[in-house]
């Protein structure tokens, strides 16, 4: 049986907290055989975004970063829901500097995990709607489980996904594609999203998953690795400066859009439909 040490052993504050992970709501699992790092979300119900899981996330990936890991494989605790997305609660009635924390770590997760240097897969073990499917289009490879689905269905909640979650988008589908399913807000079955190549592969389960992430991360091992990291940074490095220098300007964009009063009102409607659909 391989051996697998847990990184972030140590409590964010206090010895009280030493059982804990330093990142509560993340853990990261390097394989000591392979060298392949599983940094799995867990925070319930439905891994949302909010600041404490994105300021989990990018510790765990820089953590991932500076261990020099040979791969990154991006999975979920929950065994139906990779990512529900954004934490809507985050956006509804927000609360002024929390908003801005929550955007610029968004920034931030994103900057990192599309622009990291160790190569990366994602496990894509349940739904994985807007957010959700930014951080697997992040990635360079997706495995996914069936019945399950993704996709960007930001115009569905009235509101528009930002130009770097398209970089995302289009760095796996090609335009014409990208451009129709962003304006319908499509969601795509697994096996759709196979289909249409936003996903690489499928897997019965998360074991098999991870399991075919980490032979797309071995493809890279007879590769001299500044050279492959160097070239995939060339790759996504115009889309990754778009927003380097328009990181203020988003920021701003984004408060203004989720202030309006007609977008509060829809993310209401929609989170009141949420909630109504759980109870059934
Ligand atoms: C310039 C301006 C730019 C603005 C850009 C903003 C870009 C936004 C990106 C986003 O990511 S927005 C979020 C989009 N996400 C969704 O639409 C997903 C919604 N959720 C679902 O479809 C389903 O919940 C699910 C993920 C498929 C899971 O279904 P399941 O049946 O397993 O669980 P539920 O019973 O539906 O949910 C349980 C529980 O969780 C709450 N919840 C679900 N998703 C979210 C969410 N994204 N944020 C907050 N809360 C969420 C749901 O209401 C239930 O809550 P309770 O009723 O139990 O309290």
């Amino acid at each position: 049986m391989l051996r697998t040490k847990v990184l972030s052993l140590v409590a964010r504050s206090g010895p009280s907290r030493l059982m804990s992970t330093a990142t509560k709501l993340t853990t990261v699992e390097v394989n000591d055989k392979t060298g392949i790092a599983t940094l799995t979300m867990c925070r319930a119900p439905v891994n949302g975004l909010n600041l404490e899981l994105l300021k989990d996330l990018k510790t765990s990936i820089d953590e991932i970063e500076s261990n020099k890991s040979r791969g990154l494989i991006l999975t979920s605790s929950n065994a139906t829901i990779f990512s529900a997305g954004l934490d809507i609660m985050e956006m509804y009635n927000p609360e002024k500097e929390r908003i801005r924390a929550f955007w610029t770590q968004l920034q931030e997760v994103w900057l990192s995990l599309y622009g990291s240097s160790v190569p990366t897969a994602a496990a894509i073990n349940g739904h994985s709607p807007a957010g959700g499917c930014l951080l697997a289009t992040s990635c360079e490879y997706r495995v996914m489980l069936p019945k399950f689905t993704i996709g960007l269905n930001e115009t569905q909640l009235g509101i528009v996904a930002p130009k770097w979650f398209m970089s995302s988008f289009l760095s796996v589908l090609p335009q014409r594609q990208a451009e129709r399913a962003l304006n319908q807000g499509r969601m795509f079955s697994t096996e759709e999203a196979l289909q249409i190549g936003l996903i690489d592969e499928t897997a019965t389960s998360k074991e098999e998953a991870v399991e075919k992430c980490a032979a797309f991360l071995g493809t890279f091992a007879r590769v001299n690795p500044l050279a492959r990291a160097l070239t995939k940074q060339q790759f996504r490095a115009a889309d990754l400066q778009q927003l380097e220098n328009e990181r203020k300007d988003d920021l701003e964009k984004f408060l203004f859009f989720i202030n309006q009063p007609a977008v509060q009102k829809g993310l209401g409607i929609y989170l009141e439909g949420l909630k109504k659909k759980a109870k059934k």
